[in-house]
């Protein structure tokens, strides 16, 4: 899957642009894109930036390859044999800076931002977008869920309901982003490292004449791993009393049962009622699993009525993000090179929040140093000096009389360069590394920002100089 040829997972349109280009001989002028999303996904307030390591690892790949020119050739009788000459030999030679993938993130604000030849701009965009909104969306329903069991052990299951195998892979590992603890998918376990767990299905248990053998099979088998599935056939009269019989039985070999699994009907009072019975059988060590259509309202429900589960197993809502199934990340030009010189470009929309905001910018996240906490994330352009030792005045981008005055706060940059001139220069870091990063940007954010329901609306604002800067393009655009 890491090694596969990407380079055509690609709009046509764009390929049509860069032929257009090049056509023209406009294709090395420099541009800067930038990708970013305008609504936050699950009604929530925030997102967890995911997707580039994937996105670095596209880039690293990208060649056409001579069926990929054979398609090209086949497909679009327009196109010069020359233009496939260029594109033969073409590696992609830009510069890329990232917010790193743990991140939590904002509607409007740069999560990568690319310069590069247009030629190079176009073709990536789509590849970009699908790779970035699809993890990020992955990795935000799963910190939604972790708020809502931040001592629970979380478990992967949705393989057999994502939308096929990338989003399985990747999925799950966006999922660890967000905070979960393992995968039940193999192989995204050794593509990326992620710790595997599995229990077993009823199809173990149906196989047998009677669930206790069916029990004692699988214990004999997995010794050290033991959870069994107690909900084929009565989970209080028959399943509950069959794990205990066998966790009894490992007792007696020096081996401890791990776990029981509840499937299907009530799970607040199944769970109340089989602690009490593991309990009462001196197995209080025993972890209760659940699972079956679970996500952070149900499992949030269920804690509220004390259920006793200590580990979930999700499946179908997250991996498929079923509530709120598409981030509208969008990669959009915020500067060109003209005769060696940056301009700044705008997207004008009858919608406020639609207009783009021009320049090729800077993002810092501004934390006050009294309170520790993230007061705003404040977009400069890119060549402002930001002084953290006077007063900043914050405004907001639309209204702009909603304002604040900060001081004594320090500017974390969040923008760092990853991919220079066509080179890799961030070094790959490890899921715990990401994770570890993710719950250290949480205890930076007042509870009122991150909350998964109505939350109050974070800050993202911009400098004067990019305000001004909007202000003439919109006024040299719509003639005013
Ligand atoms: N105590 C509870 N409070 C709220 N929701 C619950 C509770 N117990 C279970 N649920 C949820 O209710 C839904 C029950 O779904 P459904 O009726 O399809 O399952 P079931 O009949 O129990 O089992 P099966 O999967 O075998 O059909 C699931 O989403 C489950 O997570
Ligand atoms: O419910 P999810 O969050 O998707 O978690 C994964 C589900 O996958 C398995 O069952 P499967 O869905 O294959 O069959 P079932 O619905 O009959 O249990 C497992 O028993 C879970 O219920
Ligand atoms: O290990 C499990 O219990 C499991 C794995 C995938 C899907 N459902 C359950």
């Amino acid at each position: 899957m890491n090694h596969e040829n990407l380079t055509l997972h690609t709009d046509k349109y764009q390929i049509n642009m860069m032929y257009a280009h090049w056509k023209n001989g406009t294709h090395n002028k420099r541009r800067v894109f930038e990708v970013f999303y305008r609504k936050n996904p699950f009604g929530g307030g925030y997102a967890i930036h995911a997707g580039l390591e994937r996105v670095l690892q596209y880039l690293d790949q990208l060649h056409f390859d001579e069926s990929d020119l054979a398609f090209l050739r086949e497909q679009e009788e327009n196109y010069d044999e020359a233009f496939l000459d260029e594109l033969k030999d073409w590696k992609f030679n830009g510069t890329v800076r990232a917010v790193r993938e743990g991140t939590i993130v904002f509607p409007n604000e740069p999560l990568i931002q690319i310069e590069a030849r247009i030629f190079e701009n176009q073709l990536i965009e789509t590849a970009i977008l699908n790779f970035t909104n699809y993890q990020t969306l992955i990795a935000t329903k799963a910190n939604r869920i972790k708020q809502v069991a931040p001592h629970d052990t979380l478990l992967e299951f949705g393989t057999r309901r994502a939308q096929e195998a990338s989003a399985a892979l990747w999925g799950a590992r966006a999922a660890i982003i967000g905070g979960f603890h393992a995968t039940s998918n193999m192989l995204a376990g050794k593509m990326f490292g992620i710790p595997t767990k599995g229990t077993h299905a009823h199809a173990f248990v149906q196989d047998s004449s009677n669930e206790l053998d069916a029990f004692k099979a699988y214990a004999k088998a997995l010794p050290d791993h033991v959870t069994l599935l107690v909900d084929t056939y009565d989970t209080l009269k028959s399943g509950v009393p069959n794990a205990i019989i066998v966790g009894k039985l490992l007792e007696e070999q020096g081996k401890t049962l791990k776990g029981i699994r509840l499937d299907s009907g009530d799970l607040a009072y199944l769970s109340k009622e089989a602690r009490k019975m593991l309990d009462a059988a001196g197995l209080n060590y025993v972890k209760i699993v659940a699972s079956n259509d679970l996500d952070e309202y149900t499992i949030h429900n269920l804690k509220s009525q004390g259920a006793r589960i200590d580990i979930w197993g999700v499946g179908t809502k997250l991996i498929t993000a079923e509530d709120s199934p598409s981030l509208g990340g969008v990669y959009k030009v915020v500067a060109k090179q003209e005769n060696g010189e940056w301009e700044p470009t705008i997207k004008i929309s009858g919608n406020p929040e639609k207009v783009s905001t021009p320049c090729r910018k800077k993002l810092y996240r501004i934390v006050n140093r009294r309170t520790g906490r993230a007061e705003a994330d404040y977009l400069t352009d890119y060549d402002e000096v930001l002084d953290v030792n006077k007063t900043l005045k914050l405004f907001d981008p639309v209204h702009t009389y909603l304002q604040k005055v900060v001081t004594d706060f320090e500017a974390v940059e969040l923008l760092e360069l990853v991919y220079d001139q066509g080179h890799r220069v961030h070094k790959p870091l490890t899921l715990d590394e990401i994770k570890n990063y993710n719950e250290q940007q949480q205890s930076i954010f007042w509870e009122e920002y991150l909350r998964n329901l109505n939350p109050e609306k974070y800050p993202v604002d911009i400098s004067q100089k990019l305000w001004d800067t909007r202000m003439q393009l919109i006024a040299k655009y719509s003639g005013k």
